[in-house]
This record gives structure tokens, sequence and C-alpha cells, in this order.
């Protein structure tokens, strides 16, 4: 039997004395999308950071694919965060950072799509940028084109829709909604339903987990 892509129970943080997720549970299916929504500082990307092993909780249980999450070289081959932001290389351009990224997970560069990829994402005037000289919203699409070009199985995306204009946030859509067709899994945290919907995740509320 196939294990779900995410399964959290009885999950609990507090910073200091006051707590932020009490008791919260989630089941994502392998394949499915789930979005959750919720008020600003209800603890949706301290919930997103934990199901990403970048925090550990008080207390309950995550499970990845039926695994422990963790550190561990399997872990991250098959997931990719954007819950943190991402890390420039110095003197690297925005395409020498795909290549890498390809080249780290076993794909060759030229095979991977990526003109195809910086094209979709707007950005392929700016291919040969630094990163940093970017935009806030071309570095989201940077960021975005990086956590897609390479194999994964189960994205963690924090307000993917961030920063971008109209028809960066319906290509993003788009390109989420493919990844889902193609059997990935997908938990996000937004706050704009119809980016959610577009995208093919269930909307959830915070409240309800
Ligand atoms: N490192 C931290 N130390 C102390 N408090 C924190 C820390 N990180 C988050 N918090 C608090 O925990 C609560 C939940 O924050 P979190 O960022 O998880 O919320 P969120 O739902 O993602 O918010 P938003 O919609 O604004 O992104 C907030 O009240 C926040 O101030």
């Amino acid at each position: 039997m196939d294990h779900p892509a995410v399964e959290v129970s009885g999950l609990h943080v507090s910073y200091g004395s006051t707590p932020v997720l009490v008791d919260v549970g989630l089941v994502l299916p392998a394949g499915a999308g789930i979005c959750v929504t919720g008020e600003n500082g209800i603890g949706k990307s301290t919930l997103l950071r934990c199901v990403s092993s970048l925090q550990q909780p008080d207390a309950g249980e995550i499970r990845i694919f039926g695994g422990e999450p963790g550190d561990t070289p399997e872990f991250w081959r098959a997931v990719v965060t954007t819950v943190e932001p991402p890390t420039w290389y110095p003197g690297l351009t925005a395409r020498e950072h795909a290549e890498l990224i390809c080249r780290a997970h076993g794909q060759d560069p030229a095979g991977a799509g990526l003109d195809e990829a910086f094209e979709r994402f707007g950005l392929a005037g700016h291919a040969d940028a630094i990163p940093p000289s970017l935009s806030s919203g071309q570095k989201q699409r940077l960021t975005l084109i990086l956590a897609l070009i390479r194999p994964s199985s189960l994205l963690i995306l924090d307000e993917p829709e961030q920063r971008l204009d109209p028809d960066g946030k319906a290509a993003v859509a788009a390109m989420l909604a493919e990844y889902l067709t193609t059997g990935g899994s997908l938990l996000m945290a937004s706050h704009d339903d119809a980016f959610a919907a577009a995208s093919g995740a269930t909307v959830t509320t915070m409240d309800s987990l």
C-alpha cells in the first residue's frame, strides 16, 4: 500500500510560553495537493517548517512517504521546500544555478528543459543575471524554477504566489497543476484561494487542521 506523502498527527509547537500549533493533524495522499490558508500568524509557516524537517516540533508525529523527515539524502531527493529562502552562490548566474541543481540531481542540464522553464517563467532575458541583482518577483520566479526543474515527489511551498504579477501567478499555477498530474504531491500555504484552485490544490483552513 502506498504511504501518504505527508501524515501529521498531534503536532504541538510553542514559541516560549505561546502555543502556536495545538494538536494539529493533516494527511496529504500521494499525488494530491493541499493548500493551507488562514490568518497571518496562525502557524502555516511553522507547520511547513516542521514538515520540511527545518524545525523540531515540541510533540507530535510527522511521516513523509511513511518515513521520518530528516537530514538524509533520501529525504532531500524526494522533497523540495521553499520554506527557507535560497542561498545564492556568489558569481553564478541564474542559469548556472539551475545547471548546478540539475547536475546535483544527476540530470544533464542540456536535456532538462532549462530554456523552456526560463521562458515559461518570464526570465529568459535574465538567465545570465546574478540572482541578487534580480527584482523580488524575479527572484521568486527563479526560486520556483529551481524547485521545479529537478525531480522530486513532494513540493512544500510557502506562499509561492508571493510577489508575482498575474502572469507569473498563472504560469506557476499551471506548472504546479502539471506537477500534480504527473504524480507529484504538493503541500503549500497561501492566502490566494484562486491561485490554489488553479494549481489543483484543495484548500484547507488552518483552523480545521
Ligand atoms: N522563531 C520564532 N520565535 C518566536 N515566535 C515565532 C517564531 N516564528 C514564528 N513565531 C510566531 O508564531 C506565530 C505563527 O507564525 P507563522 O509564521 O507560522 O504564521 P503564518 O500563518 O505562516 O503567518 P503569515 O500568514 O503571516 O505568513 C506568529 O505569531 C509568529 O509571530
